[in-house]
């Protein structure tokens, strides 16, 4: 089986790269890496992968992002599998899904390839997006935006201490931010809540860096979950976000959960939108987005043991 790494040199906040070159000295098969050079690459090599005629092992050397590029190139190609290796920030793919620890992992799995169909989740407006783990408006898609466009976030970064910003950032959107009415539609139900902070799409549990916002999500299903939280006066907003670490959040009334095959959701404000934990512009306004799953349509490694970062 060929092995082609993907590395975001711009993963992890820029640390993937030198995590790499000291990886790339421990693989002791042979194997092609290519290091991406902008936004979209990942998925251009993928799919220039789709016509190769022997299986072909992807491995994703980056975040969340990283992983929902590489699958959006290979997804419903057969012979291409998805692994990764976490050098991200948040790392939540590795979480939902199969994860190489080391290179002696990959050697592992090469000696006893295993494979596993999963959902990709989907939206469409002009054009179709893609999200493997969830894609969510409102309040945590707020401060990704904020936090990124930050101009002392790289320098904090520098010092590791780049969370700083994120704490900062959550202190600002809690006293600022406006809440929004969003409607929920599924076959005939229709759903309003007012006074939203957020919603998230799911396809697998984790978001936001270990969050387990979703705790019954399942990647192949055929289904999505809808996360709905609402009526929170601000205090209690942050209390309930402190519960999403362990999933018991779901036990408060202002969090709705719900899972189909589809989502039509419409906000009533331009609100920020995140895939995967990536900044996506804002939803927009009075416009239906459907949100759906396509059942078992890429293929990951399965990993019977599965490892940890
Ligand atoms: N060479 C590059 N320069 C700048 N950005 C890039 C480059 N290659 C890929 N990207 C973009 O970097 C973004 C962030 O990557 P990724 O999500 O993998 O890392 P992360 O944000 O550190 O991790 P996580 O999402 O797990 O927190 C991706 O959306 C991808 O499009």
């Amino acid at each position: 089986m060929k092995v082609v790494f993907i590395i975001n040199p711009a993963a992890g906040n820029g640390n993937a790269l030198k995590k790499w070159r000291r990886f790339e000295q421990t693989i002791p098969f042979p194997f092609e890496a290519v290091v991406t050079e902008k936004k979209g690459h990942a998925t251009s090599v993928a799919k220039e992968l789709r016509v190769s005629t022997e299986k072909v092992l992807l491995v994703g050397f980056g975040g969340d992002g990283t992983l929902r590029e590489i699958i959006a190139g290979a997804a419903g190609a057969e012979h291409l599998v998805v692994g990764a290796v976490p050098a991200g920030s948040g790392n939540d793919f590795c979480r939902g899904f199969s994860a190489f620890s080391d290179a002696e992992s990959i050697v592992r799995f090469l000696k006893s390839p295993g494979y596993i169909k999963k959902d990709l989740g989907q939206f469409s407006e002009e054009a179709r997006a893609y999200f493997v783990s969830s894609s969510g408006i409102g309040f945590d898609a707020e401060i990704s935006v904020l936090v990124n466009r930050s101009p002392v976030k790289k320098w904090l970064n520098q010092f590791r201490a780049g969370k700083i910003v994120y704490v900062l950032y959550v202190i600002k959107t809690l006293m600022n931010f406006e809440r929004f009415q969003l409607t929920v539609e599924n076959g005939n139900n229709r759903q309003v809540f007012d006074n939203v902070w957020f919603a998230t799409v799911s396809n697998q549990p984790y978001f936001g860096g270990g969050m387990k916002i979703s705790p019954h999500s399942k990647a192949d299903d055929g289904l999505v979950e809808l996360t709905v939280v609402h009526n929170l006066s601000r205090l209690k907003l942050l209390f309930v976000f402190g519960t999403v670490f362990t999933g018991t959040h779901t036990r408060f009334k202002e969090v709705a959960q719900m899972s189909r095959p589809e989502f039509r959701l419409t906000a009533n404000k331009a609100v920020f939108r995140h895939i995967d934990g990536d900044s996506a512009g804002t939803m927009p306004i009075n416009q239906t987005v459907t949100y759906a799953v396509s059942k078992q349509y890429w293929q990951s490694v399965n990993i019977e043991q599965k490892e940890e970062d």
